[in-house]
């Protein structure tokens, strides 16, 4: 890690099997469009290389010979060739223009819903703006690979293939050498250019980090804001920046030093071949137009070598970006070799034996956790704070998979349940409120998009969202803003448990759901639950009494483990941790309570 930039010191070395695998995939998806594209080249190139390659006829028949009958023909097949390479050249334009907005959309359709099929795990390591570069960026560069690097090298060889082919026919004695001297050139170069592709991966890195760092202080300016960290947030930005640009100068420079030493070996061979063919010429071996249209076909030959020198620098790029898509695509799906046993609808019956957990080797966040809750109960879990409740909601939810035990829902375990049908019955509200930026209708319906307008209106009905909806002159269609960030947070709350009932789960996990309500709402909701639990088991995470007290078991945490289970009364009995936390909360000592 690059401490005083914040910005980890190297990206990796790429590996050279992905990123070309995934783009063989992308252009095999197409065969007949890179069929026809292929095709359409060789033409284009073949008409290209008519004008240099009637110059020798030109010059010994007509201007040697004076053999003036055979200019029209000449000229009428340059100009006919010129045509053709006019009217394959806009083909190829329309062709490719589509095939590479063709595979750009595939290719980001495929990664994003790859990423939505990854394991929460997975996202606890990675900033969302760096994903969604990725996922934008990355799949962008498939239009340089289709466009310029791919159609520009492959006609650059097949321009390069047909000159040196022409140049063969003309002198083997000229053109023999001029392999050795090309391979030597090329040996060199590649010698020279070291890995260009593990720095472009570099700098795709960098731009990605840069992304993510930018879009976590966006999404966060009121926190940057309030603290007065906007200096701050300038100091971090401008340095990752600088990285970014000393990293880019330096590929640049070398790719200006390479393109240099590049010409300068191609005019010297260039030099040293017109030198040779003037002596065959003087020998006799050679005629003037020959050698004219060997040097023309040369000058076609060395600039389509040059052109994929270049190219070659853009390839890297490309196939750095394809790199860092194909390491999503690696990543495994969490239903992934799930054997999928026909189970018929959740019932609701859950079942956790001696489940442990750790988010890391180090730290084991559950132990030994075991209970059961079935339809028509109220399980409460309570402790202090990060005793690991969410953690056992989200182990509920098959968000992580139990580093031991066993989560059973109707006896089968989580680990082989295909997890859309699981999740298809199971209603959750998160600690946090999280509302998408659409509209609140759009935010309930979520959930479950077939839902009736009548069933809409009873969910919303039961959490009383009427009561703040009135007051918004759009009411259901208000747009709520990122994250939900026009509403209060006991206003989202609300929301949150609108979408949950509208799926009918039967399976209800709450997280903290009234913490943000005040008590007359934080009561209707209470009373809600009561009509909803005789059909569902549900988990409520609550510090607020009103809640645990009336729950079937209570189950108290401490430091990831379960230290005290039973109903209300049993637990103030034991006048343990659940006593102790009971008094410590507000209107404890309240007689009414
Ligand atoms: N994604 C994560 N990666 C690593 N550690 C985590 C992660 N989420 C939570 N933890 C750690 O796991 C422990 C339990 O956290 P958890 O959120 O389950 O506690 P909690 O009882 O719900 O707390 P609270 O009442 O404050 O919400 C904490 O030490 C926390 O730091």
């Amino acid at each position: 890690m690059n401490a005083r930039r914040g910005i980890p010191a190297r990206a990796g070395t790429a590996k050279r099997d992905p990123g070309m695998s995934l783009l063989w995939e992308s252009l095999r998806s197409q065969p007949l469009r890179m069929l026809t594209g292929l095709m359409l080249i060789g033409v284009n190139r073949a008409a290209f290389l008519v004008l240099p390659g009637s110059l020798g006829l030109m010059v010994d028949r007509v201007l040697v010979k004076h053999q003036s009958s055979a200019m029209p023909s000449i000229l009428a097949a340059v100009a006919g060739a010129t045509a053709l390479q006019t009217l394959t050249g806009l083909m190829l334009d329309l062709l490719l223009g589509y095939s590479c907005q063709n595979a750009i959309a595939s290719m980001r359709t495929r990664v994003q819903a790859h990423i939505m099929d990854l394991p929460t795990s997975f996202f606890d390591h990675q900033l969302s703006g760096v994903l969604a570069a990725r996922v934008m960026k990355d799949s962008e560069k498939l239009r340089d690979f289709i466009g310029p690097v791919a159609l520009e090298s492959v006609a650059a060889i097949v321009t390069g293939g047909l000159a040196f082919g022409g140049m063969i026919f003309l002198s083997v004695k000229l053109t023999l050498p001029l392999v050795v001297l090309l391979a030597v050139l090329a040996g060199v170069m590649r010698w020279a250019a070291g890995d260009v592709r593990a720095r472009y991966a570099e700098i795709a890195h960098l731009q990605s980090i840069m992304a993510g760092r930018l879009s976590e202080s966006i999404a966060g300016v009121r926190v940057v804001k309030a603290y007065a960290a906007e200096p701050r947030e300038a100091i971090v930005f401008a340095s990752q920046s600088q990285v970014l640009e000393d990293a880019t100068v330096q590929v640049q420079m070398h790719q200006a030093r390479s393109t240099a030493g590049a010409s300068l070996a191609f005019s010297l061979i260039g030099l040293l071949l017109l030198y040779a063919g003037t002596l065959q010429v003087l020998a006799g071996a050679l005629t003037v137009g020959r050698l004219v249209t060997y040097c023309a076909f040369l000058a076609c030959a060395t600039q389509a070598a040059r052109q994929v020198g270049g190219l070659r620098m853009q390839f890297a790029s490309s196939l750095a970006s394809l790199d860092r898509i194909a390491s999503i695509l690696r990543e495994s799906p969490e239903d992934a070799g799930k054997r999928h046993p026909e189970v018929p609808p959740v019932t609701g019956v859950v079942r956790v034996h001696g489940v442990s957990f750790a988010y890391t080797p180090a730290q084991t966040v559950l132990h030994d956790i075991s209970f059961t809750a079935t339809p028509g109960t109220l399980t409460a879990l309570v402790g202090s704070s990060g005793s690991g409740k969410s953690t056992l909601c989200a182990l509920l939810c098959a968000f992580y998979r139990p580093t031991s035990g066993s989560v059973l829902i109707d006896d089968v375990n989580l680990a082989s349940r295909s997890l859309g049908d699981f999740r298809d019955q199971l209603g959750v509200v998160f600690q946090d409120p999280f509302l998408f930026s659409g509209s609140i209708r759009e935010n309930v319906l979520i959930a479950r998009p077939s839902a009736t307008e009548a069933e809409l209106m009873e969910c919303y009905e039961l959490v009383r969202l009427d009561r703040f909806v009135d007051r918004l002159p759009d009411r259901y269609e208000t747009l709520v803003g990122e994250r939900g960030v026009r509403l209060s947070g006991g206003e989202r709350q609300r929301i949150c448990m609108a979408r949950a009932l509208l799926r009918d789960p039967r399976l209800l996990l709450l997280d903290e759901p009234t913490s943000s309500l005040d008590e007359e709402s934080e009561h209707y909701f209470r009373e809600t639950l009561g009509h909803l639990i005789p059909r569902r088991t549900a988990i409520v995470i609550a510090h607020r009494l009103s809640t645990i007290r009336r729950a079937d078991q209570i189950l108290v945490l401490d430091s990831g483990r379960i230290v005290e289970r039973g109903d209300h009364l049993t637990l103030m009995a034991l006048r343990g941790h659940y006593f102790r936390l009971f008094q410590s909360q507000p209107g404890a000592h309240d007689p009414a309570v």
